[in-house]
């Protein structure tokens, strides 16, 4: 008679293999990019980011555009993609009401805390984020952190006030390095604080904003997101507070 421990070995060998799905970082984006066509109503103008998950999702769009009103674009790249596709760009400046804003992150908490700017264009971002009624963000789970500040965090600085800036933001305990060969499409500057730790991310965004000569810092955290959808291994994850 064959042994209990045995027969249980056999069964394992005949069992089906368990399937792991494991989405690489692009997949991801491009799952989230999908994902948050749910958040496109009918008629409604779209406030949209800039970034390699926002020109995902402006692609998503292009096959829905007939649907929407047209868009409001956070960057100059972000209007030449939407044109691109057809999709009308409307001035945010003619735009009572914006249902919705959908934009990608460089770090995201569960608190819906954010630093954003990689790609320089945060202070149009925080301005669209502003005005829309819903944030969504569409982001991979690389950027999911517990404490904000591994990402260098992007501060746009009035090009003359660049030394002055560096030098305040130095006194906090950061370390500023100025973003060479780039300027923002509002003709400023980039400097990126090094080694921050945030603990308290509102507190931060507004000292930050009180140095003269900032014209706005990459800490969404007093406007932060009100839903995540996170690419994960296994599909998309929708995180609210
Ligand atoms: O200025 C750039 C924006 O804040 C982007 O949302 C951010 O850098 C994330 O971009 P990506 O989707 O390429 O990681």
């Amino acid at each position: 008679m064959r042994k209990r421990s045995e027969s249980f070995s056999m069964r394992a060998l005949f069992q089906e293999p368990i399937i792991k799905i494991i989405m690489t970082q692009d997949e991801q984006k491009q799952a989230v990019a999908q994902a948050a066509l749910q958040y496109v109503q009918v008629g409604e103008i779209i406030g949209i980011g800039t970034g390699s998950t926002t020109n995902l999702f402006i692609d998503e769009l292009a096959k829905i555009k007939h649907k929407i009103e047209g868009a409001v674009a956070s960057s100059e790249a972000t209007a030449a993609r939407l044109k691109q596709h057809g999709i009308e760009v409307l001035s945010l400046n003619s735009v009572a009401d914006l249902p919705v804003y959908i934009d990608g992150a460089d770090e995201i908490t569960r608190n819906m805390h954010m630093i954003k700017g990689g790609g320089g264009a945060l202070t149009r971002e925080k301005i669209i984020a502003a005005v829309a009624r819903k944030f969504i963000c569409i982001a991979d789970q690389s950027k999911l952190v517990k404490v904000l500040g591994k990402f260098p965090l992007p501060v746009e600085v009035i090009p003359m006030a660049r030394s002055y800036v560096a030098r305040e933001i130095a006194l906090l305990g950061g370390q500023p390095a100025w973003r060479q060969d780039f300027t923002t499409d509002n003709g400023n500057v980039i400097l990126d604080i090094h080694n921050l730790n945030i603990m308290n991310p509102v507190e931060l965004e507004s000292t930050l904003n009180q140095i003269t000569g900032v014209v706005t810092n990459g800490l969404f955290a007093r406007r932060g997101a009100d839903v995540l959808l996170m690419g994960t291994d296994q599909g998309v994850e929708t995180i609210t507070i």
